[in-house]
């Protein structure tokens, strides 16, 4: 997704690169169909991609500590959806960006599970060990940040650039949802058969 920026808050477009990387990672895995949908353009059409999804990855930029306020508006669009759990058992997962090393980009991971939890979904953690947390590790190393409930990365505040970790934790989030996915709708298929 994209920021919603004022002219007093240019943004850089680091979650969307984000974003790609995480599209990236899905496509990686043979026989997933990958769609990116910006969650301030939503028309029938993102919604039906929506709802037609085995899983969804959400992800926005931290925000106050919580997540960026168009995906509040895109999150209370779908009442009605959670009304009738039409997301119920769709795999889920998310990440976040933020110019702080923590910045409480937490709170924004923790915010994107509770809203996957209140549509019934399956929620999928990151799955990584922590890097760059021993004398001898790198700052380079994936999950450098050491998030466990999705992907977490950090980008300057004064630079477009992302870092290649996060680009690298960020593919592996979604290649590890794309695989879960084909065993989720595998193991489903044969449970009905
Ligand atoms: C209104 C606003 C609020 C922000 N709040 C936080 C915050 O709570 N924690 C933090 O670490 N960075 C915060 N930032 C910095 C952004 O998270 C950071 O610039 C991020 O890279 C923006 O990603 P984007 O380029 O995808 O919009 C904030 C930035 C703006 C404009």
């Amino acid at each position: 997704m994209k920021g919603p920026f004022t002219a007093n808050t240019p943004g850089f477009g680091h979650t969307s690169k984000i974003a790609e990387a995480v599209a990236e990672g899905a496509r990686s895995v043979t026989g997933t169909d990958v769609a990116s949908i910006d969650v301030e353009a939503m028309a029938d059409a993102e919604w039906e991609l929506l709802d037609r999804a085995d899983a969804i990855i959400f992800g926005s930029p931290t925000y106050m500590g919580t997540a960026a306020g168009a995906f509040h508006v895109f999150a209370q669009a779908t009442s009605k959806r959670w009304m009738d759990q039409a997301w119920r058992d769709k795999l889920a997962a998310g990440f976040t960006n933020s110019g702080s090393m923590s910045g409480d980009k937490m709170h924004t991971l923790q915010y994107l599970s509770l809203f996957a939890a209140q549509h019934g979904m399956l929620w999928v953690s990151l799955g990584l060990l922590p890097g760059w947390n021993t004398t001898t590790a790198s700052i380079d190393d994936d999950n450098r940040l050491g998030f466990y409930l999705g992907a977490g990365a950090q980008s300057f505040n004064d630079t477009p650039a992302v870092h290649d970790a996060d680009l690298s934790t960020a593919r592996h989030l979604g290649a590890r949802v794309a695989q879960l996915t084909h065993v989720h709708q595998a193991g489903r298929f044969a449970v009905s058969a």
